[in-house]
């Protein structure tokens, strides 16, 4: 019996600014932030399974592979809301690094649900799996889309803009583990000196003005996690020397990045993160 197969890429997500304007009584924090992609992406293969289930498995060892995954979450979310009585295998070939700021587990539960919706001919318009997803996590409406975006709310409410000039991007995880809910949790804007504005990032995106972009670059949250961890800190000063254009914390850490426009430059920054980080990545901005 020839067994469907299909395929699906979960690029990760880097918040080219982040601001937290107040709580809200529902917990979240409502927030501006404008977000791209990257091209390090997580790959994922659903496999038609003959009994009603959902089995998960990957390469990494390091990821619940129950129900805590997201895209195990995504799929019986779909199967309860659609009624689909079948069953999935789905295989996460993992490449982005996890806990990281990156919406690694986010990205997966979009990538299954938009699998899920060609495997099981659901034809679910996007808006509609991005609300299922705005269930799951608020950066999963983001990527389901991807692209660039205006992300309003909790960051379900999103706005598509220009892709930003194209540069390279250099991603460099210290081995530390960081709680977003304890990040957002420990946030005081009354705190904040300076907001970055999303106004001001989206008309350096529109002029498409590389050195604007980089100008423009902040997201509060790093008031917290730079505090907090110190080597994220160290990391931002270290990647700022060896001469990236614009260097950020992304999320709500500890990953940070740095945006990169000469090709001639890339080598030499990764190789200097390289000395003293273990996971360095040099990437393409996905445009
Ligand atoms: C930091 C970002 O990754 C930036 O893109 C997102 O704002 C967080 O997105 P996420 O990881 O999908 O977050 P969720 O899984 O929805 O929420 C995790 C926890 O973070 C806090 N949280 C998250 C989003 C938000 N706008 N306000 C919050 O206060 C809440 O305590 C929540 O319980
Ligand atoms: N498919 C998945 N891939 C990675 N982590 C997952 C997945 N499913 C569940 N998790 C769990 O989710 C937690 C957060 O992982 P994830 O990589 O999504 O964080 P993140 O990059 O900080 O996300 P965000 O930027 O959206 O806050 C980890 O504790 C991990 O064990």
């Amino acid at each position: 019996m020839n067994v469907l197969k299909i395929y699906e890429k979960a690029p990760a997500k880097i918040n080219l600014m982040l601001d937290v304007l107040h709580k809200r009584n529902d917990g979240f924090h409502e927030v501006e932030m404008i977000m791209t992609m990257v091209d390090l992406a997580d790959r994922l293969e659903f496999s038609e399974l003959p009994r009603d289930t959902i089995f998960i498995s990957s390469q990494a060892g390091y990821i619940p592979l129950d129900e805590k995954n997201l895209a195990f979450q995504a799929a019986r979310l779909i199967k309860e809301r659609y009624d689909v009585r079948s069953g999935v295998h789905i295989h996460l070939d993992k490449k982005i690094p996890v806990a990281a700021g990156l919406a690694g587990g986010s990205s997966d539960a979009a990538a299954t649900l938009r699998g899920l919706n060609r495997l099981w001919r659901l034809n679910i318009p996007d808006q509609e799996l991005q609300e299922l997803g705005a269930e799951l996590g608020s950066d999963v409406p983001f990527c389901i889309t991807g692209g660039t975006a205006l992300a309003t709310g909790r960051g379900e409410k999103l706005t598509p803009i220009p892709n930003p000039p194209q540069c390279w991007v250099i991603l460099a995880k210290p081995p530390i583990n960081v709680s977003t809910a304890d990040v957002y949790g420990r946030f005081r804007s009354d705190k904040i000196v300076r907001h970055p504005s999303a106004a001001k990032m989206e008309e350096a995106i529109r002029n498409q003005s590389f050195a604007e972009v980089c100008g423009q670059m902040g997201n509060v949250l790093e008031d917290v996690t730079l505090k907090l961890y110190p080597e994220v800190l160290h990391l931002k000063e270290a990647m700022i020397k060896l001469g990236a254009d614009g260097v950020l914390m992304s999320g709500s850490g500890p990953t940070v990045f740095g945006l990169v426009s000469k090709e001639s430059k890339v080598a030499r920054i990764y190789n200097g993160l390289r000395g003293f980080c273990k996971e360095v990545y040099a990437v393409r901005m996905l445009t």
